[in-house]
């Protein structure tokens, strides 16, 4: 197998992605984050902004022309249709950002998509390697009511607007389960880096 060049980094809400791909970056990756990307496509002034303020109305802008996430996120994550329709607005910038992001990566670079919704986008595929990062979903809940101060019925809703485990894991080359120690995944992570930088028999 070829030295990865597109890997695709993706897992439930909450699985430990980012903890993951900070790992990955301070190895040598280079990471485009699709949480940060969908958060540029929607600054003040942009096409999508103003298509978002049309289709949910006034009361997700704040005074200053910000998007409100709280608001949108109760809107969208109680209604699924209304998911389409934001995702409608935001994925085709998010798309071309990262397209344009990888781009400019240099040739050498291993380029980790660290993307929520891999699966969700169809986006698998076109991966050299996939990397899943599992956990229960209770463990999931347990970290969002902990850290984030959500309430487990906002937990539930999130888990439930994304891919099962079970469709994730479909498409993983490669599983990180994240169940111990942050240094039983840091250790993992580093395992998981040398196979990517020199491949073994796979
Ligand atoms: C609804 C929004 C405003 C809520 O913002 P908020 O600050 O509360 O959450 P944030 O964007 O930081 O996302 C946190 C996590 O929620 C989950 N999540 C976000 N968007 C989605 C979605 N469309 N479907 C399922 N899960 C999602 C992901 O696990 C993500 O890591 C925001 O999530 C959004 O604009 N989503 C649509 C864009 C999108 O699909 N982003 C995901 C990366 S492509
Ligand atoms: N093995 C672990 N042990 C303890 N805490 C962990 C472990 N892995 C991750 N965490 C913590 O769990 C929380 C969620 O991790 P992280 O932010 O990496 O998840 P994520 O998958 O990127 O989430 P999101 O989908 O919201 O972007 C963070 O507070 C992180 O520090």
């Amino acid at each position: 197998m070829p030295r990865a060049r597109r890997v695709g980094l993706t897992g439930g809400i909450a699985s430990g992605k980012s903890t993951v791909s900070a790992r990955l970056a301070e190895l040598g990756a280079v990471v485009i984050d699709y949480d940060r990307l969908a958060r540029d496509v929607v600054e003040p002034g942009s096409p999508a902004l103003d298509q978002i303020a049309a289709r949910f109305g006034a009361d997700v802008i704040a005074p200053d022309g910000t998007l409100v996430r709280p608001a949108l996120g109760a809107i969208v994550f109680a209604d699924p249709s209304a998911l389409k329709d934001l995702e409608a607005i935001t994925h085709p910038a998010i798309r071309d950002l990262a397209a344009a992001r990888e781009q400019g990566a240099g040739p050498d670079a291993i380029v980790v998509h660290d993307n929520p919704l891999l699966v969700e986008m169809g986006a698998a595929a076109a991966c050299d390697v996939v990397i899943v990062v599992d956990v229960p979903e209770q463990l999931q809940i347990d970290r969002m009511v902990r850290d984030r101060q959500m309430t487990e019925q906002d937990a539930r809703a999130r888990i439930a607007a994304q891919a099962s485990r079970e469709e994730r894991l479909a498409v993983a080359d490669v599983v990180i389960e994240n169940t111990g120690t942050l240094e039983q995944l840091s250790a993992r992570i580093d395992e998981v880096w040398k196979d990517l930088v020199e491949p073994s028999a796979r």
